[in-house]
């Protein structure tokens, strides 16, 4: 069972597999750390603990929104520094998110869940891009926004963007949940910056590297009112210079999936494809509905929860 934070590739998985080793799994949702095609060379089988972070990673990536929006640290800063004089009219005012646009790029499990804490707790409207339509998160917006009228109250609505830049230029807060790989290296980079609105919020809860870190600095010295709420680093566990100085960034460390809940179940789902490998077990037919692996109160089924590479190397799947 491994981190994140460990790079495997030709050498290890050649390695592992002249050991005797037929598994391995990040403990991880993410696995742009792992070469799936140096594991399929070795036939061994890659495990991830997709679902049970859902949840608790968009519930960080929201409350970087507020926080961010609000000016919650600077605030907390001012506070324990004695600065606080009494209340003034223009004291540490933020944005308000209620009827505002929040963009979500990579609308899968996490980016759908923040979507609609968004949308049910401040009542935002939506505007996401993804390669795949978001049929689930479509249909909840719309019945949603047909209670919310039908109780007289505004509407919210959703928009699904033909392109990235569409969402960086309508978005208010705008939060980034794709998958690292080719195609979303710096998807974040100087050029996409300056289409964002000036006072534009930006949570980055998915990879470092989808954002151009330096290019990011820039940006937040010469657009003060920007701000950013960052859970992950280009190159972790450091930050590129001058981003620590930066009052408009609110930075934590990589702690998105850090619940008590999740990161047991994170621990379980790991240590379960790997003891179901070597059993013999199946692969999971829906690694999207992993709960039955998490009863504390029920044995788990005799499946591998999630395999990323069951394909590749022509894995069964579970029947159950
Ligand atoms: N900060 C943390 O602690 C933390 C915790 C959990 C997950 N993550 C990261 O979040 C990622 C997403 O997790 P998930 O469970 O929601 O995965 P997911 O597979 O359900 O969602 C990823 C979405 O990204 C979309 N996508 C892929 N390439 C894209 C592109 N070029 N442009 C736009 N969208 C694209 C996919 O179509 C998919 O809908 C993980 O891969 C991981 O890197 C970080
Ligand atoms: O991909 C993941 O699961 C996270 O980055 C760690 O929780």
């Amino acid at each position: 069972m491994l981190q994140l934070t460990e790079d495997w590739g030709e050498a290890l998985f050649s390695a592992l597999s002249r050991a005797g080793g037929k598994a391995f799994s990040n403990m991880a949702v993410g696995y742009n750390n792992v070469d799936v095609n140096a594991a399929n060379k070795y036939g061994v089988a890659v495990g991830n603990t997709p679902g049970v972070l859902t949840e608790t990673t968009a519930e960080l990536a929201a409350s970087l929104s507020v926080a961010a929006s609000r000016r919650i640290v600077e605030a907390d800063e001012f506070m324990r520094a004695g600065l606080y004089d009494g209340w003034l009219p223009h004291l540490f005012v933020g944005n308000l998110l209620k009827g505002q646009t929040v963009g979500v790029i990579g609308a899968g499990r996490i980016g759908s869940a923040y979507a609609r804490m968004m949308i049910e707790g401040f009542k935002m409207n939506l505007i996401y891009y993804d390669l795949y339509q978001a049929t689930r998160l479509e249909k909840f917006v719309t019945a949603y926004g047909e209670f919310l009228k039908a109780n007289g109250e505004q509407p919210v609505t959703w928009k699904r963007a033909g392109s990235m830049e569409e969402v960086l230029r309508e978005g208010d807060v705008i939060s980034l949940h794709p998958i690292l790989d080719k195609t979303t290296y710096h998807l974040i980079n100087k050029e996409r910056l300056s289409i964002m609105k000036k006072e534009a919020i930006l949570v980055n809860c998915s990879r470092g590297p989808v954002v151009d870190e330096v290019a990011l600095v820039e940006h937040l010295k010469e657009n003060p009112m920007f701000r950013v709420g960052l859970d992950v680093f280009e190159d972790e566990p450091y930050m590129k210079p001058g981003l620590a100085d930066m009052k408009n960034a609110i930075v934590v460390p990589h702690i998105a999936s850090a619940s008590k809940w999740t990161r047991e179940g994170m621990a379980t789902l790991a240590a379960l494809n790997v003891l179901g490998k070597i059993k013999g077990y199946p692969v999971w037919s829906n690694p999207n509905n992993v709960e039955p692996f998490l009863n504390e109160n029920s044995p788990p089924p005799a499946a591998c929860p999630s395999i990323v590479n069951a394909k590749n190397l022509g894995l069964t799947a579970s029947k159950l």
